[in-house]
């Protein structure tokens, strides 16, 4: 077959949407650090998930995915530490009694280690995440290898990682708008409760899933 580089940007472009628009363990953990801490924190959260992006890009144009073949026990690895991450922030979550979204008098020091550990935990949760280590060995040997040109690998990695940060900032915007944290406030037990909940699902899914 002989696709145009046209077509296969075209095909990388869209495959790249719809892989970080379906929600999973990344949006998740927006949810839960949007909510829970506002809008800084929340957008650190989808800092943290570009730069664990920046990884994953970094070792497959390194040609480092064959790796992932080859040692078959380092997927497991990252499977397991990856479910068991999502447990633990779920189950935060589910015990959770921190009060008023943002808290807008958090003393200055607070606000950084707050914001310190919601890129943290987008990172983690990113580069934790075996499905996203499959789609980039997927989308690098088959759409974009092995003719397509460096400076075109280097410009397809540059744009998912900002197709990453662009959608997650967006959906940290409009879940801390004044609106939208009005509703959140009257549910906030239920709404964080249920975010808890879907994380602890979505780990325990991806330790028995195969
Ligand atoms: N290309 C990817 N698989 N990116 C990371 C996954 C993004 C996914 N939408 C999530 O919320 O978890």
């Amino acid at each position: 077959m002989n696709f145009s580089i046209e077509t296969n940007l075209l095909a990388v472009a869209g495959i790249t949407l719809l892989a970080v628009i379906s929600p999973g363990p990344d949006f998740a953990v927006i949810l839960r650090n949007a909510l829970r801490s506002g809008r800084g924190p929340g957008l650190a959260t989808a800092l943290g998930i570009a730069c664990g992006v920046v990884v994953h890009v970094t070792y497959t144009l390194l040609g480092l995915g064959w790796l992932v073949a080859r040692y078959a026990w380092l997927l497991t690895a990252i499977r397991y530490a990856g479910a068991a991450y999502l447990v633990w922030l779920g189950c935060s979550a589910l015990l959770s009694r921190r009060e008023a979204s943002g808290r807008p008098q958090a003393p200055a020091a607070d606000a950084r280690a707050d914001l310190r550990q919601a890129f943290g935990n987008g990172f983690l949760c990113n580069i934790l995440n075996p499905k996203t280590v499959l789609f980039f060995i997927a989308l690098f040997t088959q759409v974009v290898a092995p003719g397509t040109p460096l400076a075109a690998q280097v410009g397809i990695g540059a744009y998912i990682v900002m197709a990453h940060l662009a959608w997650f900032a967006f959906v940290v915007l409009v879940l801390t708008n004044p609106a939208a944290l009005r509703v959140f406030n009257n549910w906030r037990r239920a709404v964080e409760r249920g975010v808890g909940g879907c994380l602890v699902a979505l780990g325990v899914t991806l330790a028995i899933d195969n």
